[in-house]
């Protein structure tokens, strides 16, 4: 199977590598010169959106939001009855269904395709069973993936979209608060990553909610306690909470601008 990536920037780059290990992929963009690395995966490189999907089976759509409709007026000939899948942050199928006769998919994955870890969620209406378990095999090859109503994936851009930039600068955190108290930096970056990495995986692996996991650290008395004590001062959870909503407003108002 063929599958064009078109609009091979930070995104696209990551899904034409992790592609290129199980497909044959073809990936576009004007500067082709900034990815020719993805030349030694087997990727062909091309600038015409139109060639590249014309003799592709899949599309997947990397460009940003506020292109996405020029690219499809640029490949409606030869998508016809074909599956296209949009990363797209924010732009609804109705607006994708609009700009050409394909079969769509909305997805929403994250940059941790590059480790395979990404979490994919995506929404359809256009597919049958055998076409969701292709989609579903080629979002397997970038970590997790699972099917959610559209009215959700504002939310999980917000969420799992823009993810990794919040667990980043929770990690950077980490990493400096490691860097206060005296530990070397390597030792303080792994010392961080894998704990985050081995929290995700208790949550994942056992039923434990994140407060049981919390509870099971704070030794009565200890010094968990007093780190927490700190953290609920400077009201973190506020934080995070406010920006999975604002990053999840910004979604919203893509889709909106999009329609005017
Ligand atoms: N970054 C992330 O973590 C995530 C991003 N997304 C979504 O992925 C999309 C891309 O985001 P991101 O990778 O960050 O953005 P980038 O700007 O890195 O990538 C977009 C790429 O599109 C190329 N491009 C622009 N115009 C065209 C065109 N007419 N034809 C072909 N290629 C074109 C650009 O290259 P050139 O200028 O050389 O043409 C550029 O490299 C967005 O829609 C975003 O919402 C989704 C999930 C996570
Ligand atoms: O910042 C953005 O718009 C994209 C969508 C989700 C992550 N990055």
């Amino acid at each position: 199977m063929k599958i064009a990536v078109i609009g091979a920037g930070t995104v696209g780059s990551a899904v034409a590598k992790a592609l290129s290990e199980k497909y044959e992929v073809i990936a576009t963009r004007r500067r082709i010169e900034k990815v020719r690395w993805l030349e030694k995966h087997g990727v062909k490189l091309m600038k015409d959106n139109k060639a590249a999907a014309e003799v592709a089976d899949v599309i997947i759509l990397t460009v940003k939001p506020n292109k996405v409709r020029k690219v499809l007026e640029e490949i409606r000939e030869v998508v016809k009855g074909k599956i296209v899948i949009s990363f797209a942050a924010g732009i609804p199928l109705k607006v994708l269904k609009s700009s050409a006769d394909a079969k769509f998919v909305r997805a929403m994955p994250n940059i941790a395709i590059l480790v395979k870890e990404s979490f994919t969620a995506y929404a359809t209406n256009d597919l049958s069973d055998e076409e969701i378990k292709l989609v579903e095999e080629i979002f397997e090859t970038f970590g997790k993936c699972i099917k959610i109503e559209e009215e959700y994936m504002d939310a999980i851009t917000g969420l799992s979209g823009s993810g990794p930039a919040y667990a980043s600068v929770f990690l950077e955190s980490l990493i400096y608060g490691g860097l206060k108290v005296g530990l070397p930096r390597d030792v303080a970056l792994l010392a961080a990553a894998q704990t985050l990495l081995g929290t995700a995986k208790l949550l994942l692996e056992t039923n434990l909610h994140p407060a049981q996991i919390r509870d099971m650290v704070i030794t009565p008395g200890g010094t968990t306690i007093d780190g927490i004590f700190e953290l609920e001062d400077s009201r973190v959870r506020t934080a995070i909470m406010k920006a999975v909503d604002a990053a999840t407003k910004k979604s919203k108002i893509l889709s909106l601008e999009i329609n005017r």
